[in-house]
């Protein structure tokens, strides 16, 4: 669960007031799309969720943290109920795919037996089994977002945030990554996608928050395109 209270942040170095009393309530199992024009605030908010930036005022609620309240030392138990994919996918390239997404769980130091049945099983979820023993560079832009996604889900996060994900793929893969992301969230896990990309969010629809300059001026659950075919 996502929740914040009224919360603004201003940057320090530059004045501006990237968000601006922000209220917005997203449950477990949620799927929402955050769009809106570039500058408007959408990564600000993802900031604040990832504890990357505190709030200059307001309560930010993650996931049952209180982040105003969260001790640094804290910080990475928050961090590993979410799970991140980038546009750029920032994978490691000397490693395998299963090496990258072993990668995580070998961080927090998961035993070994569960580490060789967790990741094959999160690498097949996202169709990519004939190709754990490939590098990155030798799979397509759309693959190397499968192996980004399945590092995010490997240690079983509660919610998702996928900063625009198809920012750097084909834009016919872009609706696979979509899929698999919805067939993600019907599994619980609650998927927040920020995009530029308004056809992606015309076809799928579902609920959509607009940011503009700092404010949400729209937040809506829509019908997508998909529905009506
Ligand atoms: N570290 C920072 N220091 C100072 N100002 C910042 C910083 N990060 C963002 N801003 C400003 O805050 C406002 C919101 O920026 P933010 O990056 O959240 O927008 P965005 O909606 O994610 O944009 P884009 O779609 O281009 O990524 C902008 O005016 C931006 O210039």
């Amino acid at each position: 669960m996502v929740e914040f209270q009224d919360v603004s942040v201003t940057y320090n170095s530059s004045g501006v007031d990237a968000l601006n009393k922000i209220n917005l309530k997203i449950n477990d199992g949620d799927f929402a799309f955050v769009v809106g024009p570039s500058g408007a605030g959408k990564s600000t908010l993802i900031k604040l969720v990832l504890k990357e930036i505190d709030a200059t005022s307001g309560t930010v609620l993650v996931n049952g943290f209180n982040l105003k309240k969260l001790r640094r030392g804290k910080v990475p138990a928050l961090r590993r109920t979410i799970g991140v994919v980038f546009q750029d996918f920032r994978l490691i390239p000397t490693m395998t795919v299963y090496e990258n997404v072993a990668f995580v769980l070998r961080v927090i130091d998961a035993p070994a037996k569960y580490i060789r049945s967790r990741v094959p099983y999160v690498i097949s979820l996202v169709g990519l089994s004939d190709k754990a023993k490939c590098y990155p560079t030798e799979l397509s832009g759309g693959e190397q977002q499968r192996v980004a996604l399945a590092r995010a889900l490997v240690n079983d996060p509660q919610l998702i945030i996928a900063d625009e994900p198809t920012g750097n793929i084909d834009p016919a893969l872009s609706y696979e990554i979509v899929e698999l992301l919805k067939s993600i969230n019907e599994c619980g896990t609650t998927i927040l996608m920020v995009t530029h990309e308004h056809d992606l969010v015309r076809y799928f629809g579902g609920r959509i928050i607009n940011i503009n300059k700092g404010s949400i001026d729209f937040d809506e659950v829509v019908g997508g395109a998909q529905d009506e075919s």
